[in-house]
């Protein structure tokens, strides 16, 4: 069984099938070598280090002669650290070409540690390390000429500015771009890329490889590969955006021919004869063989490539099916541990949790048929299998019977329809048979099956409430029983926040009770949206190791958990869509059960239009007010209008330090109100908004109430 490898033996890998396919031209993600995720590591120079010596191994093997192949790494130019890419061909580095319009919005920092190359169609000479065997090689804004074509580098996000290089680069006669990138996951983002790529070269002319880096990168990003190759406007292959596959390699064999047949056309001859030249750096090696005698048959069926292939987009359903399940993966896998552990309510945040892992479990038994040795040797050490064993994780409830673990906590407030949610669904996901039935014991507030543990935590919740009132003397009581709003909160969080000391303690010992060793990761559930209205208890079981749902809204979450009733096959799932959310926290009472939309005193679909606002349109509460008159008056007044955003703006401030202790979440929507790297704002505010709440109300005060006028016209 294969050991765990490293980029080094993936980028040989990946350069090895790539010559098996016949192909040429070979490009990986950017920055490969070291990885794209190293952050501020790539300040330090042992990662420039480490990545020199990968490169002198790539360069000295033989596996790599006979194709140009476009890797990426950090370069120390003149003491600037330059996010680059060497271009190599037969043991030699042709040309080092750093990146020129660095990544710096949102997620990225690139800024940080590059400097991006401004000298732009110059190059210079680079002194190379010593351990490469060669003096020096071109470093710059230069393009390759091979006999038969001209290749130019675009990085990422140049692609995605309004001037991006490959314009110039087209005009002046390059007509294979090469494009290696590190670019994240985002819902319904994949558009965007294939509409630039093939508008690039739909009006210039030419053919465009697109490499993506693939998986949890160690953050909370998850890259999703999706290599392209286009030609003229048309997408010709395509790879998968979710895999557990370390190396996928996506080849076609294309004509030529076709760029400069494209490329015939008077405006663009005109613009072109005027175009300034990039220096070119030539090398003897052709592209194509140029001979019909020398074409292999698996070349000419590979011309099948210049055909337009229907793109593949996942519907934003399958994205969160399948993003968080890998990036879980290879969260598992890297961190070593032994499996994940749920709080499962019964309600619809932390069944989307369960259900993504199951999807996970679904994705490996998928990988474990097709004999993926690598998905399966991760399997098996995480289950406590001997690596030498016959154990194949073929069968994803088995699978998961094994790995994930999910607890139901409840407490005198709980209802028998959570409880009863919560193991059905533990048992549709996992249990396989009575032999799973570990351990049963006779009190009926202790039952564990398989990997479910349904307990009863109320004498847990008294002995703190009996030492509180031991202590002070003061018994608090919640609201229905005549106690005030912060007795009613205070007893309500520490329910909330017992079970996540509960969880932990679960999480350590379940496999241990279970004959294995190690531990598992906590899974937080709480989702974009409630982060964003701060509607958690800080602390409880919000706070975990990783959160795969912290990124997506719970308008997004119901859609998806409809998809998997069906996709699967999981008609209990039918039933957490019906359900209302409640955190069942406060007793029920003839007038009252707790409900989240009630307590929020707003629904989960405004928040997504005031999450977009803020983030997405860059809105401040006053021209939040102004947009949603004109999207909600209607059938909204501009009073009422002006007192929604009031109160979002009053709870999202209020409740802002609660970000800062939010749990690592996988990264998925352009909203997300993550602190730590993508949403970086004050956590401490002045909440009222003296200011602008008082201009809303003055403009709200004045604007005519098109709600009513609709309302007259309905009747009318
Ligand atoms: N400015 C500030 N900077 C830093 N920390 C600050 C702070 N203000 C309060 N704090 C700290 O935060 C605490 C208040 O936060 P916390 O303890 O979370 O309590 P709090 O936010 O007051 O209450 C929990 C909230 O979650 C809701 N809830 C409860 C249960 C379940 C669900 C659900 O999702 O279904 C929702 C509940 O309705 C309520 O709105 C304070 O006691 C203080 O320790
Ligand atoms: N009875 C329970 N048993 C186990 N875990 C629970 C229970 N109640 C809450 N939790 C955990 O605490 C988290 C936060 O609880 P809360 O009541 O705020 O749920 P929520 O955010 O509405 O999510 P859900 O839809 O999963 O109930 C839940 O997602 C779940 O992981
Ligand atoms: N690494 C990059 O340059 C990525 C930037 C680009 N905007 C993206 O999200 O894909």
């Amino acid at each position: 069984m294969q050991i765990q490898k490293g980029n080094y033996e993936r980028i040989m890998e990946s350069i090895a099938v790539a010559k098996s396919r016949g192909a040429t031209l070979r490009v990986g993600p950017e920055l490969e070598i070291p990885g794209y995720g190293c952050l501020d590591h790539f300040l330090e120079g042992d990662t420039v280090l480490h990545s020199w010596e990968v490169l002198a191994k790539i360069l000295s093997s033989e596996e790599t002669m006979g194709i140009v192949c476009d890797v990426g790494m950090p370069v120390v130019h003149k003491n600037v650290i330059y996010n680059c890419r060497v271009i190599i061909h037969n043991k030699k580095v042709l040309v080092i070409r750093p990146k020129m319009w660095l990544a710096n919005d949102g997620n990225y920092r690139e800024l940080r540690y590059f400097t991006p190359w401004t000298k732009h169609r110059q190059w210079e000479d680079h002194y190379l390390p010593r351990i490469i065997q060669a003096t020096k090689a071109p470093f710059g804004d230069a393009v390759i000429s091979t006999v038969d074509t001209c290749i130019g580098v675009e990085l990422c996000e140049e692609l995605f500015t309004p001037a991006s290089p490959h314009i110039l680069m087209g005009l002046d006669g390059v007509e294979i771009f090469t494009n290696s990138s590190g670019s994240h996951h985002e819902l319904r983002k994949l558009y965007r890329r294939v509409e630039l790529i093939k508008e690039a070269t739909l009006k210039l002319g030419g053919i465009y490889l697109y490499a993506n880096q693939q998986g949890c990168d160690g953050d909370r990003l998850y890259y999703d590969g999706c290599a392209m190759i286009a030609v003229n406007g048309r997408i010709v292959a395509q790879g998968s955006q979710f895999s557990l596959t370390d190396v996928e390699v996506v080849t076609a064999t294309v004509d030529i021919e076709d760029v400069r047949a494209h490329r015939a056309k008077s405006s663009r001859s005109m613009q072109a004869a005027a175009a300034e030249r990039y220096h070119r750096v030539e090398v003897d090696f052709a592209l194509t063989s140029g001979k019909f005698d020398e074409v292999r048959e698996e070349d000419l069926a590979g011309l099948i490539g210049n055909k337009e292939i229907p793109v593949r987009y996942h519907s934003p359903e399958e994205e969160i099916a399948l993003g968080p399940a890998c990036w879980l993966w290879d969260y598992l896998r890297r961190s070593r541990t032994q499996g994940y552990f749920i709080p499962l309510s019964g309600g619809i945040d932390s069944c989307a949790t369960a259900v993504i892992v199951y999807s996970m479990c679904r994705l490996v038994a998928q990988a474990a048929s097709r004999g993926e040795v690598q998905v399966i040797a991760d399997a098996r050490r995480m289950t406590g299998e001997p690596e030498d064993s016959d154990y194949l994780p073929t069968d994803p409830r088995e699978f998961a019977n094994r790995i994930f673990h999910t607890c139901y906590m409840g407490t005198e407030n709980s209802s028998a329809e959570t409880r009863g949610r919560a193991k059905q669904l533990s048992e549709a996901i996992g249990r396989q048979g009575s032999h799973s039935i570990l351990y049963a014991a006779s009190a009926s507030d202790f039952f564990l099956f398989s990997y479910h543990v349904d307990l009863n935590m109320d004498s847990v919740v008294t002995a703190v409430r009996h030492l509180f009132g031991f202590v002070t003397g003061a018994r608090p009581r919640f609201r229905s029983q005549g106690g005030t709003n912060a007795e009613n909160l205070a007893l309500q969080n520490i329910q909330a926040r017992l079970r996540m000391v509960l969880a932990y303690m679960f999480a350590q010992l379940l496999p241990w009770v279970r004959g294995k060793n190690g531990g598992l990761l906590v899974l937080g559930s709480a989702n974009v949206d409630e982060s964003l209205r701060g509607y958690l208890t800080k602390y409880d079981c919000s706070s975990a190791d990783i959160n795969p749902i912290g990124g997506i809204s719970k308008t997004d979450l119901k859609k998806f958990i409809a998809y998997a009733e069906d996709a699967f096959d999981l008609p209990i799932l039918k039933s957490f869509l019906d359900a209302v959310p409640t955190a069942e926290l406060e007793p029920i009472t003839e007038t009252y059960v707790q409900s989240d939309e009630a307590d929020m005193g707003m629904t989960y679909d405004e928040l997504s239009v005031f999450g977009r606002l803020r983030k997405n349109e860059k809105c401040g509460p006053y021209s939040t007010f102004t947009k949603l008159v004109h999207e909600w008056g209607s059938f909204l007044s501009p009073i009422q209008i002006a007192e929604k955003v009031k109160l979002f703006f009053f709870e999202h401030a209020r409740n802002r330090h609660k970000m800062t202790t939010l749990t690592p979440a996988y990264h998925a929507e352009s909203y997300s109100p993550d602190d730590n790297r993508f949403d970086l704002r004050p956590f401490l505010y002045p909440s009222r908004f003296p200011w602008q709440f008082k201009k809303i109300d003055e403009v709200a005060a004045v604007l005519p109430d098109r709600s009513k006028q609709a309302d007259k016209t309905k009747t009318e």
